[in-house]
């Protein structure tokens, strides 16, 4: 097992992201005696898991974890805090994936904790191959951050930010990001079948080009520039595309719309 993992930890909220991360915490070798998990409505999945591997699920009470991972709904805090609050000791890091709720919300909610990471993942968590973004306060002790840094490593990639203000910004990116590229699967499918192709054989190379395209950025040590270059023959059908994909009103200002948008949503989630 990962030195760093915390001795003992509690996750509230075992839903998509939750149990995504608690899959991959498993798979790195956190031991199951060591976690508790809550759900006020635990999936089939969830239950299984429990029982499966001997995870507590939903306790009548345990000692106050190291760390207490909270992935319920933002919309849900307030319901779920006097659980939390009852869970915690001042010595407990509480980890808060949930969009928008900062962290004066948080210990405004679950008086009793002062060290507290925001931290932002993303759905390919669920394969080991997520992104997220994360925020220490100054309560957070190197150990603290060591086995929040541990927890969230094992779902991918973690990077540390500078501020908490940027925390909405990288819901707006990576957290939300995987739905607008599920989103370009649909739209390319769509356009195939526009074409004059079949919808399910668009569908089937549209999901096989975004999947390839995906992997082959992961391989490569190219830019993402370099990559679309290599597709695009000069006076070629890729040119053709990308003329209306990066032309005024293509894809650069609608993203960046999108992505304002998300933002200014998770901004207004908080509080
Ligand atoms: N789904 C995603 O791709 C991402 C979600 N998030 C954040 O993760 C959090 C959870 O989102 P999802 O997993 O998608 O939602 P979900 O609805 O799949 O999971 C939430 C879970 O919380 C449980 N729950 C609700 N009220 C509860 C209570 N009072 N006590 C204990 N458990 C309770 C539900 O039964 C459910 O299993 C949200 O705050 C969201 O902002 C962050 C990044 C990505
Ligand atoms: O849509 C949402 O609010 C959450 C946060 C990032 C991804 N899903």
């Amino acid at each position: 097992m990962n030195a760093a993992l915390p001795p003992s930890l509690a996750l509230v909220g075992a839903g998509k992201m939750g149990g995504a991360m608690l899959e991959g915490w498993l798979s790195i070798g956190l031991p199951p005696h060591a976690v508790s998990v809550f759900d006020a409505h635990p999936s089939d999945a969830i239950q299984a898991l429990c029982a499966a591997r001997g995870l507590a699920l939903n306790p009548q009470q345990i000692a106050p974890p190291a760390v207490l991972v909270l992935a319920t709904k933002p919309q849900t805090l307030e319901a779920v805090a006097p659980l939390v609050e009852g869970i915690v000791s001042p010595d407990t890091v509480l980890v808060s994936i949930l969009a928008g709720k900062t962290i004066a919300d948080l210990l405004r909610r679950v008086p009793t904790v002062r060290a507290v990471v925001r931290a932002m993942p993303n759905l390919p968590a669920s394969i080991g191959a997520g992104a997220t973004g994360a925020f220490a306060n100054e309560a957070v002790t190197e150990e603290g951050r060591a086995r929040a840094h541990a927890l969230l490593a094992a779902n991918g990639i973690v990077e540390w930010l500078p501020s908490e203000d940027l925390i909405d910004a990288v819901t707006a990116l990576s957290g939300s990001g995987p739905s607008y590229v599920f989103h370009l699967v649909e739209c390319l499918a769509e356009a195939g079948a526009q074409a004059g192709l079949p919808p399910d054989l668009a569908l089937r190379l549209a999901r096989a080009t975004v999947t390839g395209a995906g992997r082959l950025l992961e391989a490569s040590d190219l830019g993402a520039d370099v990559l679309r270059q290599n597709v695009t023959s000069p006076g070629g059908t890729t040119a053709a595309a990308l003329e209306v994909l990066m032309g005024e009103g293509g894809m650069a200002p609608l993203m960046t719309e999108a992505v304002a948008a998300a933002k200014r949503r998770a901004e207004a989630l908080s509080g």
